[in-house]
């Protein structure tokens, strides 16, 4: 395992006018034997940011080290092979006409290991995926999910000390998809390093250690899953990985333990905030779709309109709008029990609140 430094990484592909940036000046430090996810929408920068870990792409200005190797750095790129990682595609990218024992064999025999020392190693990186079974058959005798566990097997082989997962469960049905997550995270007792890139949040924060959430090149935040779920810093973390729902609100009183007073409307509640004693008036909040519990129609709460009711086996997902000079549109879990319908004015009470830091002002309100 290794410890992976990146500091002020740019890239750009194309030049002059026409130069898009893909990375903008990314820095972070992955600790040896972390489990990092790159979480971030389509063209954000994962798949880039991973394959010049890789050494697969060039960056234009940054370094890059892995544990006390400088691998890329102003006139200097080392070649992939030379990094030690593994790597895992969406794609398999297995060779079809090698036998599974053969394709799992590859990167031992480039490293130069004897047969005799090299098969032995090929049927435990198979057993940790469940193929031995399967050692003599070609891809193209696979299922999708087992050509993805080849691919497993085949990067952890060598024992690498780092692994990259490039959005491996893409391709994979929902069912192959957990059974895959279990294969990937038992491969932490590999200790290797691994750098997992994903648009999907549940994956990222199901798996990682911590997540890094990649926007337009940028890093938006990098955190535990919890925390990034609970304290999101910014209005694109709020949005992409917790669907937050995000509102103008006043405070009322200055955080005390942790929880401010704040008000929607006339309806006050209590709200997480960690600004320090803060007595900024205008503040965001950030409501999870969770955040909510059905009330008695006069009890004090929030009224909101139930325009789209979906029902997902054990809750209903359900689109509202706020009532009242608001009138801003709420996403909302629902439980079984509330029953919600197309039509319904409910009313509701907020369980669980985040007051959203200052730094990017409130320009951006909804
Ligand atoms: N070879 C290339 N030439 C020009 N632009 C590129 C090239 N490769 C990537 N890009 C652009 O760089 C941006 C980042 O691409 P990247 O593949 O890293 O994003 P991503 O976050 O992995 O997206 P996705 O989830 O869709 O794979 C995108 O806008 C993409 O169009």
């Amino acid at each position: 395992m290794a410890r992976i430094k990146l500091q002020d990484i740019h890239k750009h592909y194309g030049s002059g006018a026409n130069a898009f940036h893909a990375l903008r000046g990314v820095s972070l430090e992955m600790h040896s034997g972390e489990f990092v996810a790159l979480l971030g929408p389509s063209g954000s920068g994962k798949t880039t940011l991973l394959r010049a870990i890789a050494g697969l792409e060039s960056i234009n200005s940054g370094c890059i080290q892995i544990g006390d190797d400088l691998v890329a750095a102003p006139g200097r790129h080392v070649l992939p092979e030379r990094r030690n990682v593994g790597v895992v595609f969406q794609s398999h990218a297995l060779w079809p006409h090698m036998t599974v024992f053969d394709n799992v064999l590859f990167p031992l025999r480039e490293s130069g290991l004897s047969a005799a020392q090299a098969s032995p190693r090929v049927m435990e990186a198979l057993a940790q995926v469940d193929l031995q079974a399967l050692a003599r058959r070609t891809p193209g005798e696979l299922s999708g999910g087992q050509k993805q566990r080849v691919a497993l097997a085949r990067a952890m082989v060598a024992r690498p000390r780092v692994i990259l997962f490039d959005e491996p469960l893409a391709s994979l049905d929902v069912e192959l998809r957990r059974d895959m997550m279990r294969h990937i995270d038992q491969m932490r007792s590999t200790q290797s390093s691994m750098v997992y890139v994903t648009h999907n949040q549940e994956e990222a924060l199901a798996l990682a250690d911590r997540v890094v959430v990649l926007s337009e090149g940028c890093i938006e935040q990098v955190d535990t899953p919890i925390r990034l779920c609970r304290e999101p810093q910014t209005e694109m973390v709020a949005r992409f990985v917790g669907a937050g729902n995000l509102l103008p609100a006043r405070r009322i009183s200055a955080a005390q333990g942790g929880l401010a007073e704040v008000a929607l409307g006339d309806y006050h509640f209590a709200a997480r905030d960690t600004s320090a004693g803060s007595t900024q008036t205008e503040l965001r909040l950030c409501l999870a779709p969770t955040a909510f519990v059905v009330a008695a129609p006069n009890a004090p709460g929030l009224s909101v309109l139930v325009e789209h009711v979906f029902f997902q086996g054990s809750s209903y997902a359900v689109d509202a709008v706020l009532q009242g000079a608001l009138a801003v549109p709420l996403s909302l879990v629902l439980p079984f029990e509330a029953q919600p319908r197309r039509g319904d004015v409910l009313r509701l009470q907020v369980r669980d609140a985040w007051v959203m830091p200052e730094a990017r002002g409130t320009s951006q309100l909804i």
